[in-house]
Parts: C-alpha cells; sequence; structure tokens
C-alpha cells in the first residue's frame, strides 16, 4: 500500500476540533496525518486537556511518518482563542485551513482532506458568506453539484439539499437537481464503496409522500416522473418513500442507500443511529472529503469530554476512499 498523508484541518478554534485532533496518536492508524493549525493553539490545547502528546511542526521535506506525535502545518491565528469562546477576526483562519488543505491536494502533498468542525454561523458573522464545508469545497475546486452523504449506524442517507432555509427547500427540488444528484450518488457508490449496482431508496418530500397529491404536489409533479426517467437509464431507484417509514428494517433491506430530500429529514435518524461514531463524506468533488458527524460542540471545548470517534472513522474513510481511487 502506498504511503499516503492526509490533511486534517482542526476546524473552528474555540470548538473542539482542536480537541479530537490531539487524539490522532492514539487511532493507531497507518497512515501519515497532517493536522493544520495554529501549532501555539494546539499545544495550550493539549496542556488544558492534560494531554502529553508531542506536537511538531510539519516538515513537507519529511517523507517518513511521524509516530507518537502530533505534525501540525503551522497556520496563525489572527487573534488567541478562547477554547468555548467564538471570536469573528478568527474566521479568515477557519477558511485559510481548508484553502491550504485544497492547495496541498491539488499539489499532490495530501491524498485526502479531513475536517473537523467549524461554525458556519461566525464566518457569516465575520461578514462571509458560508453555507458549509460541502458548498465551499465545490465552488474552490469548481464543481458543479456535490452531495452530502452520512454513513454510520449500517446507514448511508445522502441528500438532495443541504444547508437552506425550510422554507426554500420546495424549490430547490427540480428535476434538473434530482437527477443531478442520483448519478453522483450512484456513481460514487459504485467507485467509492464497491457497489456495482447500487440500490437507491428516495423520500418523497412531503408527508406521507404527498398523499396522491393532497399534501404536496411535489412528489407527482417532480419526483415520480424524474425517479421513471431515471429508471429507465437502468439506475435502480426505489420510491418516493414517506420518509417517516423509509428507515423502516423491511424497507431499508432493500436499499445500499436513502436519499433523503433535505437536511432535517434524513440526518436525525442518521445521528441517533451512530452519533459520534458517523463520517459525513462530500460526493462528486475531484477529491475525497470526509468529515465528522458533529459540530462544534463549543460547551465540550478543553474540557476533555469531548468524543473522537468519528474523527477517527472519518480518517479510517478517508483512507479507505483514497486507496480505492489510487
Ligand atoms: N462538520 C462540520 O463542520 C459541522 C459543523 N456544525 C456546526 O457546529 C455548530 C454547532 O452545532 P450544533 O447543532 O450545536 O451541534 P453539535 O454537534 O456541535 O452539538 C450538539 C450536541 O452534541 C454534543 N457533542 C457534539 N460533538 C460531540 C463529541 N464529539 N463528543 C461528545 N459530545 C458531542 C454537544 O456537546 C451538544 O450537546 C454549528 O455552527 C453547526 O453549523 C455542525 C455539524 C457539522
Ligand atoms: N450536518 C452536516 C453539517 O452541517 C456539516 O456540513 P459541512 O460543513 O460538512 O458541509
Amino acid at each position: 500500500m502506498k504511503h499516503l498523508v492526509l490533511a486534517i484541518t482542526s476546524g473552528e478554534p474555540a470548538g473542539i476540533g482542536p480537541d479530537i485532533c490531539l487524539d490522532i496518536p492514539t487511532f493507531d492508524l497507518d497512515v501519515r496525518c497532517v493536522v493544520l493549525a495554529d501549532i501555539n493553539m494546539m499545544r495550550e490545547r493539549a496542556q488544558m486537556l492534560g494531554k502529553e502528546v508531542e506536537v511538531i511542526e510539519y516538515d513537507a521535506s519529511n517523507q517518513r511518518p511521524v509516530n507518537h506525535a502530533i505534525e501540525v502545518l503551522h497556520v496563525p491565528l489572527p487573534e488567541a482563542c478562547v477554547a468555548g469562546t467564538l471570536n469573528v477576526n478568527n474566521a479568515e483562519y477557519v477558511i485559510a485551513l481548508l484553502d491550504r488543505a485544497y492547495q496541498g491536494i491539488e499539489a499532490g502533498e495530501f491524498a485526502a482532506m479531513v475536517t473537523a468542525p467549524l461554525h458556519k454561523g461566525m464566518i457569516n458573522d465575520a461578514g462571509r458568506f458560508f453555507s458549509g464545508h460541502t458548498e465551499y469545497l465545490a465552488d474552490i475546486s469548481a464543481t458543479e453539484q456535490v452531495v452530502m452523504m452520512l454513513a454510520g449506524g449500517g446507514l448511508k442517507v445522502a441528500l438532495v439539499t443541504t444547508h437552506l432555509p425550510l422554507k426554500d427547500v420546495a424549490a430547490q427540488i427540480t428535476p434538473e437537481l434530482l437527477s443531478s444528484v442520483v448519478r453522483i450518488l450512484n456513481h460514487d457508490l459504485q467507485t467509492k464503496f464497491h457497489l456495482p449496482k447500487p440500490r437507491i431508496l428516495v423520500t418523497g418530500l412531503n408527508p406521507h409522500a404527498g398523499e396522491g397529491g393532497h399534501l404536496g404536489m411535489e412528489e407527482l409533479d417532480v419526483i415520480i416522473p424524474t425517479l421513471e426517467a431515471l429508471r429507465t437509464e437502468g439506475l435502480d431507484v426505489k420510491g418516493p418513500y414517506p420518509a417517516d417509514t423509509v428507515f423502516e428494517p423491511f424497507i431499508l433491506k432493500h436499499g445500499d442507500a436513502v436519499l433523503a430530500m433535505y437536511h432535517d429529514q434524513g440526518l436525525p435518524v442518521l445521528k441517533f443511529a451512530s452519533f459520534g461514531n458517523g463520517v459525513n463524506i462530500t460526493l462528486g468533488l475531484p477529491f475525497v472529503r470526509t468529515s465528522v458527524d458533529h459540530g462544534t460542540a463549543l460547551d465540550l471545548a478543553g474540557t476533555g469530554q469531548a468524543l473522537s470517534g468519528s474523527l477517527k472513522a472519518a480518517i479510517e474513510s478517508a483512507l479507505l476512499m483514497s486507496n480505492i481511487s489510487d
């Protein structure tokens, strides 16, 4: 197996991203992980948490993996960070971590990107429109369409729409978007998950999948005809299923992944099944990007109570997918 280097962005410095990154040497993984962060902040956080891990500066010219220490690619913080307290003056730092990781991917320095959580609200409060890693990475890599999929607890749940107000969801669900998302999901389940003929279970948008048009028209007008057209192309798409029953085992057993129409239709079930060990994967990007399934948990930053299982799972998934696409 080729020795790969993964870029791990530590995310919002006031959140638990730095805390969980400090656990990386305990994961015992056969991959070199480079954490993008302010090295002084990482050392302070290690001290605060009483972790005796060595934090050393990443040296790109060193080809040998460094064991039992955290390798940090130093990106300086504009202002000192207080664990648990957001500071808008550090918003550009959070973006700089992503930009540097992406540069490294483009240059072949890193095989994949794994992201610790950032705070979307804080970046917007700093005056920069930002809806999430998923959209930002699509944007900087000039990728027209990506798909958010979370995996964990035996489930794979992908979303047609991602970070937008609920009132805007229905208008976003068009035949073009739905077909494009299904095609990306189908393709990446084949290429990254060894599923030669993926079976995709698609939810409706409305209660009871629209109840024959009495509880909403999106199923009749958009979802049903689009799925029919996709079936004629040979894709195994079933539905639309009422979202409240699609996650029952007797339906789930007929699919490899569920495609939900919006964020809070699919993710609560996934997180109930796997919180703390799930992985968020961006499908459709020209590189591998995985992430934790949780947010910044400001209440836990610097306390030692943040669990790092999801970061471990995200690194393992990135490694697996990088080896497949090698
Ligand atoms: N990948 C990312 O960058 C993500 C970022 N977020 C962002 O995080 C911020 C906070 O979001 P919330 O909805 O409050 O969700 P959250 O996941 O940060 O917190 C929800 C609850 O789970 C707990 N929790 C979260 N992670 C944990 C861990 N690793 N170990 C133990 N307990 C944990 C928290 O203490 C809190 O009680 C928001 O700005 C949101 O947009 C949310 C999800 C993913
Ligand atoms: N619920 C997932 C989430 O909010 C993280 O999204 P992203 O930052 O990975 O796009």
